[in-house]
C-alpha cells in the first residue's frame, strides 16, 4: 500500500459564484464538500488510479467525523480501496473554502488554521505511523501543521520513512519545509511560491538546484499552467502540457505528487513519471473539486506532454 499523512486533514468546501467581489453579497450556484487537505486529496487520486492507499493524520469533531464519512463513501472513479487509519483528536479538524468565479474561473482559497493537537496526541500519532510505514511502499507527507504540532515534525517523519527504507515525498512550506527538506526526503514538490520563499530565488531552474543542494534527492516542482520542472540524480527535466487549460486549480499539486508517487512505486523512469504528473494536474484543473480529476482530459493530455531536458 501507499501511506499519505495529512497532519492537518480538512473538509474542503467549493462555491462557485457567478463573479467574486469584495463587499458585496453573492449567491451560491453550486455548492460541494469533500473529504480535504493535501494527503487526502493525493490518496483520493492514488486509489482512483487503482493503489490501495493509507491515510493518516488527524481528525475530530463534528467536520473530523464528516470527512471520515466522506472519505468511506467516495473513492473517485471506484478505484482502489482507501483506508481511514486517521487518529482521533479531542480538537475540531478545519475547513477550508474554495470560492470559484465563474466569470473568470478563478479560485478564492480561506484555509482555517486548524484544531489544537496536544502531546499526547501526537506521540499517538507517531506510534501508529511507525506500525504503518512497516506496510508502505512510499510514503507522502503532505499539508500545512495544525498548532500544537511540532514544527520540525516533518523532518521528524522523513527521518522514520528513511530508517524504515520507504520512499518518502514531501509537499509542505515555510519552515516545516525548511526542517523538512534537511532531513532528506526522496523527493520534494514545491509550488513556485514555495520554492522563492524557501530560496529566496523566482528563477525555477536556480531555486530548484538550490532546494535539492538543502538535502532533497530530487525535487519535481509544479510551475502551475507551465507544467512540472524535476532535478533529480537521474537527471533535469520539464514536462509541459500541450495547451494551457481552464478551470479550478486546486489540488492539481497533490494529483501531481500522486503520479510521481504511483509511477515511482510502479517503477517507471522519470520522464514517464512526470508525464503522469502533469497530465493528472491538467485534469484536475478540469474537475470540479480537489482530489478529483477529469479522467477523459487525463487520458487526452497523457500522450501530449512535452518532456525536455532542463
Ligand atoms: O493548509 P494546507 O494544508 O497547506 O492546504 C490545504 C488545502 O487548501 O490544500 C488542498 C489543495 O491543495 C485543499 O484541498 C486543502 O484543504
Amino acid at each position: 500500500m501507499i501511506l499519505t499523512v495529512t497532519l492537518n486533514a480538512a473538509l474542503d468546501l467549493t462555491y462557485r459564484v457567478p463573479r467574486l467581489q469584495p463587499h458585496a453579497s453573492h449567491h451560491v450556484t453550486a455548492a460541494a464538500e469533500r473529504p480535504g487537505g493535501k494527503g487526502v486529496n493525493v490518496a483520493r487520486v492514488l486509489a482512483a488510479l487503482g493503489h490501495t492507499t493509507v491515510v493518516t493524520g488527524f481528525a475530530g469533531g463534528t467536520t473530523g467525523e464528516t470527512l471520515r464519512r466522506h472519505l468511506a463513501e467516495d473513492v473517485p472513479g471506484g478505484g482502489a480501496e482507501l483506508v481511514d487509519s486517521l487518529v482521533p483528536i479531542l480538537g475540531t479538524t478545519r475547513r477550508t473554502v474554495a470560492v470559484v468565479d465563474a466569470s473568470t474561473g478563478d479560485t478564492t482559497q480561506l484555509n482555517e488554521t486548524g484544531p489544537d493537537v496536544t502531546a499526547e496526541e501526537w506521540a499517538a500519532f507517531t506510534d501508529v505511523y511507525a506500525r504503518l510505514l512497516r506496510e508502505a511502499r512510499a510514503v507522502a507527507l503532505c499539508g500545512s501543521l495544525p498548532p500544537g504540532v511540532p514544527v520540525g515534525a516533518y523532518a521528524h517523519l522523513v527521518r522514520q520513512a528513511r530508517a524504515a527504507r520507504v520512499p518518502v515525498l514531501l509537499d509542505t512550506s515555510g519552515e516545516p519545509l525548511r526542517r523538512g527538506i534537511a532531513a532528506r526526503p526522496d523527493l520534494v514538490t514545491p509550488n513556485t511560491a514555495e520554492l522563492a520563499a524557501l530560496t529566496g530565488s523566482t528563477e525555477p531552474l536556480r531555486a530548484a538546484l538550490d532546494a535539492r543542494r538543502r538535502g532533497a534527492h530530487a525535487i519535481a516542482a509544479t510551475l502551475g499552467p507551465e507544467g512540472v520542472l524535476a532535478v533529480t540524480p537521474d537527471g533535469r527535466w520539464r514536462a509541459a502540457p500541450p495547451r494551457r487549460l481552464a478551470g479550478n486549480p486546486t489540488g492539481a499539486g497533490d494529483s501531481a505528487a500522486a503520479g510521481l508517487l504511483s509511477a515511482l512505486v510502479e517503477g517507471l523512469p522519470w520522464p514517464d513519471r512526470l508525464t503522469r504528473a502533469v497530465a493528472l494536474a491538467a485534469a484536475t484543473v478540469k474537475a470540479p473539486t480537489a482530489g478529483e480529476f477529469d479522467p477523459a482530459t487525463y487520458e487526452d493530455v497523457l500522450p501530449h506532454v512535452k518532456v525536455t531536458a532542463a
